[in-house]
């Protein structure tokens, strides 16, 4: 299975996009820069998080324009993985990949901590390993982190069994609506979230919550190939 890592001028999380593929489960890895036009030999598509284009505007707004943004859209459609984290979820918005938006932190600060999350959704290609309820810490690290969207999409969201996690705990860091963390697309082969996997695929870094979002991703790969799961 072959991972691409989009890297736009001011991502800081590729490399740790990068590494957690490496590390949480040894598939192959490229970084690909804004300008690239083609994503035709990756079967996942990481879209990660910093300050693309130094978020100078709405976060994710000027990203969503670059050239390979393109080449995103078409691998979602043609329904490759596709995962936005923080920024990354910020752009995916931005491009109409993912519905509602990213406001800033209710308390106007930039948070950065680990936060307690529900998987409410364990269905999806990238929450396939955990239980469903289950809590895992995953850190976030953000300014704009407060999702929002209109009554009709949350009940959408809600009636599609899109909201993939929650922040559990009555831990809503950031004043996002439904205590929304991450959510998937209709089809489920696009995810978007605030908090960082790539940051907790190890006790060492504080957790290894993350961790098995990138094992869940190979195990829907392999099962949507015929592979034989833990092969
Ligand atoms: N870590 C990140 O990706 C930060 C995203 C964005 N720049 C924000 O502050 O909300």
């Amino acid at each position: 299975m072959k991972f691409a890592v989009i890297v736009f001028p001011g991502s800081n999380c590729d490399i740790d996009c990068y590494k957690a593929v490496e590390e949480a489960i040894g598939q192959e890895v490229d970084y690909v820069w804004h300008t690239a036009t083609d994503l035709s030999a990756y079967d996942a598509i990481l879209v990660p998080g910093g300050f693309s284009y130094g978020d100078y505007l709405r976060c994710g707004a000027i990203a969503r324009f670059a050239p390979v943004m393109a080449e995103v859209v078409k691998a979602a459609e043609q329904g490759k993985y596709v995962l936005g984290i923080c920024n990354g979820f910020q752009i995916l918005t931005e491009a109409g990949l993912l519905p509602g938006a990213l406001l800033r932190n209710s308390g106007l600060k930039f948070l950065c901590h680990q936060a307690p999350l529900e998987v409410v959704n364990n269905e999806t290609a990238f929450t396939n390993q955990y239980a469903k309820g289950e809590i895992v810490n995953i850190p976030i690290a953000h300014g704009e982190g407060n999702y929002f969207c209109d009554e009709e999409t949350l009940a959408k969201l809600e009636a599609n069994n899109q909201i993939v996690f929650r922040y559990a705990q009555g831990s809503n860091p950031n004043g996002s609506l439904s205590d929304i963390a991450g959510i998937c697309n209709e089809r489920g082969n696009v995810v978007g979230m605030m908090p960082h996997p790539e940051r907790a695929i190890n006790q060492l870094l504080g957790s290894e919550g993350g961790k098995r979002m990138f094992t869940s991703i190979l195990n829907a790969w392999r099962e949507q190939h015929g592979a034989a799961v833990n092969s």
